[in-house]
């Protein structure tokens, strides 16, 4: 029986938040969103373990401010972080080493994506367990362009395409060998499926939902106060 962990990546600057601060502990109301979505892996029963994943020098407050004070009990290693996402995600994937199997799933999950579901985690999981790799992900809802010089070089049909989301679901053994590939050989990507596309590998999308957004620029902290208002 295959066992499924979390990665959290959660070790980025937050630049384009601007906030002065890492952005994955703004508070939502009263909570850090860093640990509104540890929150959600926490309570699905099918999450065996947690790893984080911080910037070196934020590993004791992560510590103290999101894994202690909230008593989150399946997070099983911080970890630190690299200078880009996918660094973060490899150091991350390192450190399972020792306790997933290449059987196992991983659910690569960014820490400032703090509306994911159940649904939405369960569903990945599932496509994963079947596959070997899925990404959540949604229909664009506005026309697409591609510019190039200013000028507008292309506008692809928008029945095929989709904002990637996360969670983006793996076998671990195939993530942890795709993101040693894309080390060994320089490729850089801004998600975790990118790296199995890059080495010819077949990524099923699942439907999740608009309400995953990942919390970037000032714009997004309305946004997710709105959810939370519109929730209570
Ligand atoms: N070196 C990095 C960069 C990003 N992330 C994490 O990856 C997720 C998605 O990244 P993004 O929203 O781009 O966060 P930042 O890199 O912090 O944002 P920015 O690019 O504005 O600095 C976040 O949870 C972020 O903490 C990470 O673990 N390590
Ligand atoms: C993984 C991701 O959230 C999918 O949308 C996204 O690619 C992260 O990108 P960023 O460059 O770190 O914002």
């Amino acid at each position: 029986m295959s066992r499924i962990f979390a990665l959290i990546p959660a070790a980025g600057m937050g630049k384009r938040m601007g906030a002065g601060s890492n952005k994955q502990y703004l508070l939502l109301d009263g909570m850090p969103i860093l640990a509104r979505t540890v929150s959600v892996f926490e309570a699905a029963p099918f999450i065996d373990g947690i790893y984080l994943v911080s910037p070196e020098q934020e590993i004791p407050f992560c510590h103290s401010e999101v894994v202690d004070r909230y008593g989150f009990s399946k997070v099983r290693s911080i970890v630190p972080g690299g200078a880009e996402r996918q660094h973060s995600v490899c150091n991350g994937l390192d450190a399972m080493a020792g306790a997933a199997a290449d059987d196992d799933l991983v659910l690569i999950h960014d820490g400032v994506r703090p509306f994911v579901s159940q649904q939405v985690l369960k569903t990945a999981a599932d496509a994963a367990m079947q596959y070997g790799a899925a990404v959540v992900a949604v229909p664009v809802k506005d026309t697409v362009k591609v510019v190039r010089g200013g000028v507008i070089a292309e506008t692809p049909p928008r029945e095929e395409l989709w904002l990637a989301q996360t969670p983006q679901a793996f076998r671990y053994g195939l993530i942890r060998d795709a993101h040693a590939r894309a080390k060994a050989e320089g490729f850089l990507g801004t998600d975790d499926a990118s790296l199995i596309e890059h080495q010819g590998g077949e990524v099923r999308i699942v439907t999740g939902v608009y309400r995953n957004i990942k919390i970037t620029t000032p714009e997004d902290l309305v946004l997710a106060e709105a959810f939370l208002k519109g929730k209570g």
